[in-house]
């Protein structure tokens, strides 16, 4: 919850030109020139980011997040296209004008200043009164908890705390929008998951739009409002987390975020709004399909782990409604509460099933074992690409 003594930061991010988004691209696109050869870093992108939105770039290392951040802060300019920033057209505006404040993996924080001095110095810089710096700078230190911690030289935080103390300067400034470049990607484990629901906190206080790139699809799904999907210079898909998660666009998106088990066949039928792939008499996949799809059409049918029933031994009653696969167990892996199995089905594919450790042992299946794997109609997706 916003308290009243946080105003100051969130007053500035309210005050954009009324109904327009924070950030906007309109046909962007970026090539870099390397040794006489084009590179087409980003190709023809539209995209808006709304007012205080939590949005992630997420994709594999070279798809061109770097550098559609970079054309938002203003280091790098579009080969073709417009920025927009609070609906006002900042293509060609130097950096220094955007108004937008990055943070960086490297904490980048003065040795020699202390928390406070170092919070403070775009503000000093900009002479602003020093009753106002020690008011703004108390009241974000107290957001991202580090109260008490103003005469702390970097050398005497923690990773997480410098990261905290480098939110903080770039937030003071109250600027229209923050951009994070894998900003967690120093710290350990445990300590980047805590740092993620901190962030979203923070976000959530301040009101300001945080854009943030990592290739990390945990960390995307986590903290965001949002994401886009970057493959290859291009936005494969944009949408929310359970959007993302649950009905991937294509296939790179489904094996990009978490694991997904992709098969694909051709319709043998059409009923009631879902189309049956048959692989055998009894090995079948129900799907629910779109009005466009007929029998003989093929389709690439992505399931996710945990929504897959496994049997051992014997075949289950079959008249769910809902697909079966047999096959074989040929890997199994105990993590604690869950159980992963890989098994070579009939359908040709190898699936993973996530298999939740909530009886006992005995249940497990071993490698070698005869299985069927089921699931329900809702939880097979046709792969739209
Ligand atoms: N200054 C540059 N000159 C030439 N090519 C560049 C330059 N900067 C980036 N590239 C190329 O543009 C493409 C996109 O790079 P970018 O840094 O935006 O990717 P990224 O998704 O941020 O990758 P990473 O996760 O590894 O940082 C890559 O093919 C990269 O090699």
């Amino acid at each position: 919850m916003t308290t009243p003594q946080h105003s100051a930061v969130r007053a500035r991010s309210a005050a954009p030109a009324a109904g327009a988004p924070a950030i906007e691209f309109v046909g962007v696109n970026k090539n870099y020139l390397s040794h006489g050869e084009t590179v087409p870093a980003v190709k023809r992108t539209d995209l808006a980011i709304g007012q205080g939105e939590f949005f992630s770039l997420l994709g594999p290392s070279g798809c061109g997040k770097t550098t559609t951040m970079r054309m938002i802060a203003g280091f790098e300019e579009p080969t073709a296209g417009k920025v927009f920033l609070d609906g006002q057209d900042v293509t060609g505006v130097s950096a220094n004008k955007r108004d937008v404040n990055m943070v960086f993996q490297s904490y980048a924080l003065f040795p020699h200043l202390n928390t406070y001095q170092n919070v403070a110095f775009g503000l000093e810089r900009k002479k602003v009164a020093k009753s106002e710096i020690g008011r703004r700078v108390g009241e974000i230190l107290e957001i991202v908890s580090l109260t008490g911690m103003e005469k702390r030289s970097p050398k005497e935080m923690s990773g997480g705390q410098q990261q905290r103390v480098a939110l903080a300067r770039a937030l003071v400034n109250r600027p229209r929008a923050l951009l994070l470049d894998e900003p967690l990607g120093a710290l350990d484990l445990k300590l980047r998951q805590q740092m993620q629901i901190e962030l979203k906190r923070i976000q959530r206080e301040v009101g300001i739009t945080f854009v943030y790139v990592t290739h990390d699809q945990g960390e995307a799904l986590t903290m965001s409002d949002r994401i886009a999907v970057m493959n290859a210079g291009v936005i494969e898909q944009l949408g929310t987390p359970r959007e993302i998660y649950e009905r991937p666009a294509s296939r790179f998106v489904a094996g990009f975020i978490g694991t997904s088990n992709i098969v694909d066949g051709h319709v043998d039928r059409v009923e009631g709004g879902l189309a049956l792939l048959s692989y055998t008499a009894q090995d079948r996949v129900v799907v629910p399909a779109a009005q466009s799809v007929r029998q003989g059409d093929k389709l690439e049918v992505s399931i996710r782990p945990e929504k897959i029933d496994l049997h051992r031994g014997v075949p289950p009653v079959q008249a769910t409604g809902g697909s079966v696969l047999s096959g074989t167990v040929t890997e199994v892996v105990y993590h604690g509460t869950s159980t992963n199995y890989t098994v070579a089905t009939a359908a040709g594919a190898d699936f993973t099933v996530f298999d939740q450790n909530a009886s006992n042992a005995d249940d497990l299946a071993d490698r070698g074992d005869r299985v069927y794997l089921t699931w329900a109609p809702q939880h097979s997706y046709m792969i739209g690409d």
